[in-house]
């Protein structure tokens, strides 16, 4: 790779106007077909609505070519910040320095914790403090922008001011921007050279699509994995079309081959680039389309609200976004603590269902609290990993362990909060349209149901009439054998119905205990005769309820996928 410019995407992102678009082309010595806002919609609304490309090199050995990528900062845009966040190695979040964090720099934050690896703040519009003030108040947003970051991964990241566009709008082009020298060093220093995987299956993230007369249709984008040579055959996966690479560029150069991380124009024939506005080129037959998926999940702290199984959210699965409806599920209770696993699912554990994504219960709330709260568990029961099955309401083509953001983009843009709900890795697909038959029963998540009763009175040492743990109407049959704990510790197996008011027949394999008996012997006396001290006939002696309740708690799992609904306990 002699001379060979290595290519570094890093992403200028930032809440609307805070002059990432300004800073790109104050950066750039080339832009690719769509940088600088060039598209008639973004001129005319004066507002960036794609992903613009340009860049600049820096001659260090090897030879830098810094890719940026300029992000929309518009709130309704913001599938097309995650997808321009997924293909970066490091984020400049542009902060106007006389706002400060606004709600989008808070997202891009966000996104940046969960795509990126590094990061950087750039304070810009610099120009608009008053002179006498400037390196004051440009060092109180210093100190502010390094509190925001306080407890995220990025703590200590380094903060530049800058302007990039000094006078604003009408500022003479001549007027030269300020701190862009300063910034280059910065970035240089920064960015470490990742290293290019050119192994793995070939993949690239299309931005923009278009046609040249009389070469065919080029595709530009980033290449996500592996790599590509002139001639070879890929796949456009969200219309199953495949097309062989009949020339290649990089930034106006053509080039005979690209890996991972290069950023390029591939061109094919035969193509309607209307068809594909943006998207996924891959090797062909190398990607999966998912009707459903099983996720690791983790919520994001901002996300005000709980995440509820059942809701729907916008599922922004690698570079596309479908609505999706999620069910949460935890480890088994013996689990808790497992070393999470991010690159398989494992279908042959057993998963608790949650009807919410579990949080750290608060503090001061007891044991019992925290545990009754659905949502909450309490310290030394939250569970190191938490999964979702994301059910998508049209499929997706995505690459296997891909990026997953769930978020509310339907809220309310001007409520000032976090509408991104939760991330996680994709770890299993189900590719089939079926799935809920053909791949749901294998998976073994289960409700824990627990119903409570009493001890009614005694038949004989080994049987007990037990009541108030069903309704009348419930077919006591389907519970003959399950297992029940009597409060005095004594096991009893439902033998069966007894009499049609919901009462039932318990059998003591190791016969009742002593105390057990003297409990439920010592008999209260019944209301009527027995009740007013008068000698109870024998008929209703045997009706007398024991002095002191004695409970019967019956527990079994049901597995959610179980067509039989079959009432399971374990051993
Ligand atoms: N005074 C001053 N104005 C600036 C500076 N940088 C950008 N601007 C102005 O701020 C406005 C927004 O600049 P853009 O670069 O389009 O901002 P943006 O973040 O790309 O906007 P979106 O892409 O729509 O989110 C424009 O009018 C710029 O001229 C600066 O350093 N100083
Ligand atoms: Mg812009």
């Amino acid at each position: 790779m002699a001379g060979r410019r290595v290519n570094v995407n890093v992403g200028v992102l930032g809440h609307i106007d805070s002059g990432k678009t300004a800073l790109a082309r104050a950066l750039s010595t080339t832009a690719s077909t769509a940088a600088f806002d060039k598209q008639p919609q973004s001129r005319e609304r004066g507002i960036t609505l794609d992903l613009g490309f340009s860049c600049f090199c820096v001659p260090l050995p090897p030879r830098l070519q810094v890719t940026l990528v300029d992000c929309p900062g518009h709130a309704s845009l913001i599938r097309t910040i995650i997808g321009g966040a997924q293909i970066i190695d490091l984020m400049m979040l542009v902060i106007d320095v006389t706002k400060g964090m606004q709600t989008q720099s808070a997202e891009c934050l966000v996104i940046g914790q969960i795509a990126c690896r590094k990061l950087i703040v750039v304070l810009n519009k610099t120009d608009l403090l008053p002179e006498g003030k400037r390196q004051a108040a440009i060092d109180r947003m210093a100190k502010k922008m390094q509190r925001t970051l306080e407890n995220t991964k990025f703590r200590g990241a380094p903060v530049i001011p800058v302007a990039a566009k000094p006078g604003g709008p009408d500022a003479p082009e001549t007027e030269a921007p300020q701190g862009i020298p300063e910034l280059i060093k910065l970035l240089v220093s920064q960015i470490s050279i990742p290293t290019r995987d050119p192994s793995g299956p070939f993949l690239m993230s299309v931005d923009h699509c278009f046609s040249i007369k009389g070469q065919g249709t080029v595709m530009t984008g980033t290449i996500l994995s592996g790599s590509v040579s002139l001639g070879d055959s890929v796949e456009i996966p969200a219309l199953k079309v495949v097309r062989k690479v009949k020339s290649m560029q990089m930034f106006h150069t053509p080039v005979s081959s690209a890996v991972q991380g290069d950023r390029l124009g591939i061109c094919v024939t035969q193509f309607d680039p209307k068809l594909l506005e943006r998207g996924l080129v891959c090797a062909p037959e190398s990607l999966h389309t998912v009707h459903a998926a099983l996720i690791s999940v983790e919520k994001i702290p901002y996300f005000r609200g709980p995440l509820q199984t059942k809701a729907k959210f916008h599922i922004t699965v690698g570079h596309e976004t479908v609505m999706g409806r999620v069910m949460f599920f935890s480890p088994a209770p013996d689990s808790l603590d497992r070393e999470p696993v991010l690159d398989s699912f494992d279908f042959s554990r057993e998963y608790l269902f949650q009807e919410q994504y579990l949080c750290p219960a608060p503090a001061e709330a007891d044991e019992a609290e925290a545990t009754e709260k659905a949502g909450q568990a309490s310290a030394g029961r939250c569970p190191r990993q938490q999964w979702a099955l994301v059910e998508f309401e049209k499929p997706v083509t995505c690459p296997r362990l891909c990026l997953v953001i769930g978020s509310r983009l339907d809220a309310d843009i001007h409520a000032n909060t976090c509408r991104l709900a939760f991330h996680g890795v994709l770890l299993h697909g189900l590719g089939d349209r079926d799935y809920a038959e053909s791949a749901l029963p294998a998976l073994r998540v289960y409700k824990l149901k627990q119903k409570h009763g009493v001890v009614e009175r005694v038949l004989d040492d080994h049987s007990v009439i037990g009541r108030s743990l069903f309704k009348k109407e419930t077919n006591i049959q389907l519970f003959v054998g399950l297992r029940v704990h009597l409060s005095t510790g004594e096991l009893g197996v439902i033998d069966s119905a007894f009499g049609q008011s919901g009462k039932f027949k318990v059998h003591i394999p190791g016969g009742l205990s002593p105390e057990s008996k003297k409990i439920l012997t010592s008999a209260l006396k019944k209301r009527g005769r027995a009740g007013r001290g008068e000698a109870a006939k024998p008929e209703e002696a045997e009706r007398l309820e024991p002095a002191q309740p004695v409970g019967l708690s019956l527990s079994f799992k049901r597995y959610v996928f179980d067509a039989h609904k079959r009432m399971v306990q374990s051993p």
